[in-house]
């Protein structure tokens, strides 16, 4: 049975939940189970915080787990990104009061105020700045405005609440994070078990599902080789004949962040009836 570790809480739960949810696994309903059996898929899921995933996965207690790159990187486990999952994505940033700091170099002998205090301090250690790292379990943002520290390492999402802190970011970000599903170092990539492949495909099914929709488009039979070369689709796209010999029918996937843009200039090219699907689920 494949053990799969989910975050409990935070900005990682719902949306990891609703994406195994997709992706036809079942989910907990209350909020205080702590594991969960789902002997239909042959998987068993652990609720666990996401700052511990990486440690159970890097110990091989679990198979998989669902955290972020930035939570890994910080922990110093042996576990490794598996897949990328495509939400909550965020940077990872320097901050400090609007106006003050502008570079790197000027954090030195300074104080910083952080949550993620391994990937700060080797951060700051592989650019050759030495300063004093401060540990704070969250709202770091306001340990400036308290006193306690010059500059911040946070989580940048919207940028928000830094500005509400009266912060600004400086520098390059530090990283950039989004959630991922790991697995332990010590499975190579060829190790993989079946039912960790089964996991993955259907994640990718999930969001492909999410990233595409399906464009049909009739064309005039002319036509069809410069409308198929804006819709080229995965493999490559379906081209059957309309009752009328002098059209065709196309359908192909695209990005869905693209559909306007494609129907526009589809419709320039002669393309009409242009018709866009969500998909519901998929495997490629
Ligand atoms: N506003 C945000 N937007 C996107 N990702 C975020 C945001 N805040 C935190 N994250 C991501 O969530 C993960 C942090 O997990 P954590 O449990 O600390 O979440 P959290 O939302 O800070 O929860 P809490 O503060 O309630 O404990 C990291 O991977 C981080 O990049
Ligand atoms: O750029 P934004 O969209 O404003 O999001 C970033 C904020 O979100 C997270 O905080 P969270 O709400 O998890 O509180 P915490 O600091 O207590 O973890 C993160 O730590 C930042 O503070
Ligand atoms: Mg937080």
């Amino acid at each position: 049975m494949l053990r799969i570790a989910v975050p409990n809480k935070g900005s990682l739960s719902e949306p990891a939940v609703d994406m195994l949810r997709e992706a036809g696994y079942r989910q907990r309903r209350d909020t205080r189970e702590l594991v969960l059996a789902d002997p239909d898929n042959d998987v068993e899921f652990f609720f666990l915080r996401p700052r511990d995933i990486a440690v159970y996965v890097g110990t091989g207690t679990v198979d998989a787990g669902i955290t972020g790159r930035d939570l890994l990187l910080d922990s110093g486990a042996a576990a490794v990104e598996h897949m990328q999952l495509g939400f909550a994505g965020s940077t990872f940033r320097y901050a400090a009061p609007v106006g003050t700091i502008t570079s790197l170099d000027q954090v030195e002998g300074l104080r910083v105020a952080t949550s993620y205090e391994v990937l700060v301090e080797n951060h700051l250690r592989a650019h050759g700045v030495t300063a004093s790292v401060v540990h704070l379990d969250g709202a770091v943002e306001s340990a400036v405005q308290l006193g306690i520290a010059d500059v911040v390492a946070d989580v940048v999402s919207t940028g928000t609440t830094l500005r509400g802190a009266g912060l600004e970011v400086f520098g390059d970000p530090i990283l950039k994070s989004e959630a991922v599903l790991i697995r332990p170092a010590s499975v190579t990539d060829d190790a993989v078990s079946t039912g960790l492949e089964t996991l993955t495909r259907r994640l990718l099914g999930v969001l492909t599902a999410r990233q595409y929709v399906l464009m049909d488009y009739d064309v005039p039979a002319h036509l069809v080789e410069a409308a198929v070369a804006l819709t080229p689709g995965l493999e490559s796209p379906t081209v059957s004949p309309l009752h009328d010999r002098d059209w065709a029918a196309v359908r192909a996937m695209v990005r869905r962040d693209q559909t306007n843009k494609l129907m526009d200039a589809l419709y320039e090219v002669g393309a009409r009836a242009i018709l866009v699907t969500s998909i519901h689920a998929c495997r490629l």
